[in-house]
């Protein structure tokens, strides 16, 4: 069991260290926040919801993939190396692919609500 607790405490260092280390991690975190905030203000559905979290955690998670994959790229290799730019940028892409299926979720789920209440104010 103590083991199992010291686990959470390794996994929450992870966290700190891609939050102080990672300015796309900050990012992605501070952009949730008023994505979160959108979903309660337009009352969205509950299967909405779980698209939405998914995209959140899609995004994080590959984030901190990506950070992983970064320091392990630099330690193994600190100096110039054509591999190890191939390997930061295919990790790289992987966030980039999450995020614009983010973002186009965002789009289908949100857009039409925003249009529809920008169309009432009207
Ligand atoms: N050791 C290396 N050898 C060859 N190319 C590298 C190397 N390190 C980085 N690169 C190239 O430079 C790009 C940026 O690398 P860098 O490590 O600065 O990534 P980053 O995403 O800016 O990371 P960080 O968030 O830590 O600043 C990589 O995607 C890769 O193309």
């Amino acid at each position: 069991m103590k083991k199992f607790i010291r686990g959470f405490g390794f996994a929450f260092n992870g966290l700190k260290y891609a939050f102080a280390t990672q300015i796309n991690f900050r990012v992605h975190v501070f952009a949730a926040l008023p994505v979160i905030g959108l979903s309660f203000y337009l009352h969205i559905s509950t299967a909405e919801w779980n698209w939405i979290l998914l995209c959140i955690a899609m995004v994080l998670l590959t984030e901190l993939l990506n950070t992983g994959i970064e320091t392990l790229t630099d330690l193994v290799s600190p100096g110039y190396n054509k591999l190890a730019g191939h390997v930061k940028d295919i990790s790289a892409a992987a966030v980039l692919v999450v995020a614009f299926f983010a973002l186009i979720t965002g789009l289908i789920i949100f857009l039409p609500k925003i249009l529809l209440l920008v169309g009432y104010a009207a």
